[in-house]
Order: C-alpha cells, then structure tokens, then sequence
C-alpha cells in the first residue's frame, strides 16, 4: 500500500473509475453510507444490490423464470438480486456469472471466474446458460491507468464487447443493461444501440453515488439478430 505526502496510508481503488481515495476518507465514506448499513441488514453481498433494484423496481427487467447473465458479478449483489427475482434458486430461472474475481456461492447462480475479455469468455458463457438470455447486465468497471483518455477508451472497450456479446445470446425482446461512465465517448455505442433495441436510455439509480460519473445504459426490447441484418442490408440497398 502506497503513503501520501503526509505518509498517511492510501489505498488505490483501481476499478471503477474510482479516484485514489486515503484509508481514512474511505473508512468514512463506508460508515457514513446508508447503502451499506442497509446492505449489511438485508444480507446483500454489496451495497451494489440496491442499484440493480431500484432500477428493475422502475423497468420491471426481471421476471420469474428468466435467465440472465451477470458480468462482473464479484462480490455477488446483483446476482443476489436477479436469483431471487428469477427464481433461481428452485430451477424457475436461471443466473450465470463471471467474475475476475472469485465469488462465494449464490444459490442458484452458475458462477465461472473467468476475464471476460479473454477470447474463450463469450463460448463458455454461451455453454453455461445453454440457451438464449433474457438478460445481459454487467457492472464491469475497467481497471484504470490514471490516463484519462487510456482509462475512458478501456471502459468503452469493455461495454461493447458485452453490448457484443448481448447482441449474440440475446433473444428478441431481451434486455442489455451495463455501467458506463459519463464522457461522451460512448456516443457512436448509443447509435449502435438504437438500432438494435427498441428503448435506449441513461438511467442514474439514487444508489451510484452522485459525486461520481457512473451511470448505466439501459436497452429494452432487443430487436433480435434477423430483424437486425435486414435492416441494416436495406439501408445499403
Ligand atoms: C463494481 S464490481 C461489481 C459489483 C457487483 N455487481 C455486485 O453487485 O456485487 C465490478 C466487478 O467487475 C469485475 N471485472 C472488471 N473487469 C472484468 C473483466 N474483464 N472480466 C470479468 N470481470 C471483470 C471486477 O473484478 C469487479 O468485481
């Protein structure tokens, strides 16, 4: 662990976007946090929890028996949510995960630890759900440089190889929804989008903290692969 100028003790929290925060000021932060008292309270694995469920109390995403896919799901928040929503658990649904990281078992939820870029990540996925998915969300955060312009074309990079991935495994009428981070540099992905869903919006859940530029892209209503590629072939005809 790395010391400030004043040799106080930092910590780096690389994902997210996040800045380097000193020990204290985090310690703070988690204390002072309702999110994560609360999270705590209802045995949610992350304060993250309540960002997938207030945005799917608004949306009404997720269903009894869906299935769905969750990247980047360690420490298991948004997994929580879904197996419950889903009915995971009881076989009515079902939930596959990745992570980097490892992750303690969810009831119900299939969980790999896999990098999701790796060129292997979308088959293995693909073998684990053994069908299309009603679902693609991820809260993947890029890891960060420190250079911005590095930092926001990483972040970018990540959301359309899973924008990517929904488009492949996606049945028609599915759902994507992904963090992102406000920059402007997801503007041609938000193009790209609009022609493949139906709704496509930024949506900011009270629970991502207002003082970063975290939000999520939310696209409804998958138009499917063949509706796709007809439109696209009579655009060029
Ligand atoms: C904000 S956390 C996710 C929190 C989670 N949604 C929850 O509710 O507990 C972001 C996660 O994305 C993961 N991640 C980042 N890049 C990844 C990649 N290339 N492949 C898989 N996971 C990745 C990180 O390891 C981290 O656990």
């Amino acid at each position: 662990m790395a010391k400030d100028t004043t040799g106080r003790m930092r910590v780096t929290v690389k994902s997210g976007g996040r800045m380097k925060l000193s020990s204290k000021l985090w310690l703070e932060r988690q204390l002072n946090d309702p999110y994560v008292a609360q999270a705590k309270r209802d045995g949610y694995r992350s304060r993250a929890a309540y960002k997938l469920t207030e945005i799917d109390d608004k949306f009404r995403l997720l269903k009894s028996g869906m299935a769905v896919v969750d990247l980047g799901a360690a420490p298991g928040g948004w997994s929580q949510v879904a197996a419950k929503k889903v009915g995971a658990a009881d076989g009515r649904g079902k939930v596959v995960a990745i992570d980097l990281l490892e992750m303690g078992e969810v009831p119900g939820v299939t969980f790999a630890q896999l990098d999701f870029l790796d060129p292997s990540a979308p088959e293995r996925l693909r073998e684990m759900l053994g069908g299309g998915a009603d679902i693609v969300m991820s809260d993947m955060a890029a890891n960060t440089t420190g250079h911005r312009k590095t930092d926001q074309l990483r972040i970018v990079g990540l959301v359309e190889t899973a924008a990517m991935f929904a488009s492949e495994v996606l049945k028609p009428g599915g759902t994507f929804l992904a963090k992102v981070f406000q920059s402007g540099a997801d503007a041609s992905l938000m193009t790209e989008l609009k022609r493949d869903y139906a709704s496509v919006k930024h949506v900011k859940p009270a629970a991502s903290r207002k003082d970063s530029s975290e939000r999520y892209l939310l696209a409804t209503g998958f138009r499917g692969g063949a509706a796709r590629d007809a439109e696209a072939a009579a655009e060029t005809e």
